[in-house]
């Protein structure tokens, strides 16, 4: 749609009701026994299983692309009464696609590539564009961006409209999640402004952090973005994907996501098509929960290598 520029105008955010809100949610009850299984199987279909370091070679790629293809070992599965599953996608640097895409084929898994000069989107802008038709060209379906941060902090909104709009046209037939690296952007209102911006602009995901940023994914940014989300659908009737990405590592905070995501959104956003979990070490923590509630026993954490 283009950019309304009233809209933006009159986005708020209460800091202080969406921190106490947040703050309530980490002593809710959760889901026990079966039902917590159940929705960690769930919470497995949803990760973006990543692997972003400075030292990753095909090797690495291919290990965790072989567990993506069976991110759950097969005697849990049949023992939880379940097969076939995967994770949502494997993502990696621009480079290691390709490599990714062959691993996975014969699968129905995407490669999500984080392209755009990531994690801090300042290379020169045709390179940025560039590597983004290079990564759609490699083979990756789904491509992850990063907004210049520069843009919200000197509330250049028509720069920010206009740079999404690029993107996501160099993108074609692949989807686009915008990262907002929202722990460099200052304030919750500034996280609400360039979301609602993102989705105007095109984006199919809004994804919280690049998973480098001093602060990731938190549950104050996830309600602001969350609740963008819910007006921006309520407006339009557009469904955007949310990603939270960057610190999310242990069983118990993907079940605290998973509840608000069906208490803020509803049951659509309990989907890959609509959710994921961008993350590097979570999968190995949600091997640990099902080995115990299937033995009652913990295993130890070597044993769920990632890559
Ligand atoms: O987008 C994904 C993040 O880079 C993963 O962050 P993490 O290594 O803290 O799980």
């Amino acid at each position: 749609m283009p950019l309304d520029l009233d809209w933006v105008a009159s986005v708020q955010a209460n800091t202080s009701a969406i921190e106490r809100r947040a703050a309530s949610l980490g002593g809710r009850r959760t889901v026990k026994k079966d039902y917590q299984a159940a929705w960690l199987l769930k919470a497995v279909s949803l990760i973006d299983l990543t692997t972003l370091s400075g030292d990753d070679t095909p090797g690495r790629v291919q290990r965790l692309c072989a567990k993506a293809r069976q991110p759950v070992s097969a005697e849990t599965l049949h023992a939880l009464g379940m097969d076939g599953l995967t994770v949502g996608a494997v993502c990696v640097y621009h480079d290691m696609v390709a490599t990714a895409v062959r691993a996975l084929e014969g699968t129905e898994i995407p490669v999500a590539a984080v392209s755009t000069g990531f994690p801090a989107g300042l290379s020169p802008w045709h390179l940025r564009v560039q590597e983004i038709r290079e990564s759609v060209a490699a083979g990756a379906r789904e491509i992850d961006i990063v907004i210049s941060r520069r843009h919200v902090l000197t509330q250049n909104w028509q720069a920010l409209y206009g740079e999404m709009r690029e993107m996501r046209d160099a993108c074609g037939e692949a989807h686009v999640k915008a990262i907002l690296a929202t722990g460099e952007l200052g304030t919750l209102r500034n996280v609400a402004r360039a979301s609602l911006i993102c989705m105007m602009a095109g984006a199919d995901f809004i994804k919280t952090s690049t998973g480098k940023e001093g602060v990731n994914a938190t549950l104050p940014v996830t309600l602001t973005m969350i609740r963008c989300i819910r007006d921006y659908q309520e407006r339009t009737g557009i469904k955007v994907g949310y990603k939270p990405a960057g610190g999310i590592a242990k069983a118990k905070d993907a079940l605290l996501y998973l509840a608000l995501m069906k208490d803020e959104l509803g049951d659509d956003w309990l989907y890959p098509d609509l959710f994921r979990f961008g993350a590097s070490s979570l999968l190995g923590d949600i091997e640990r929960q099902l080995d115990h509630h299937l033995t009652g026993h913990y295993s130890a954490a070597n044993r769920h290598a990632m890559g």
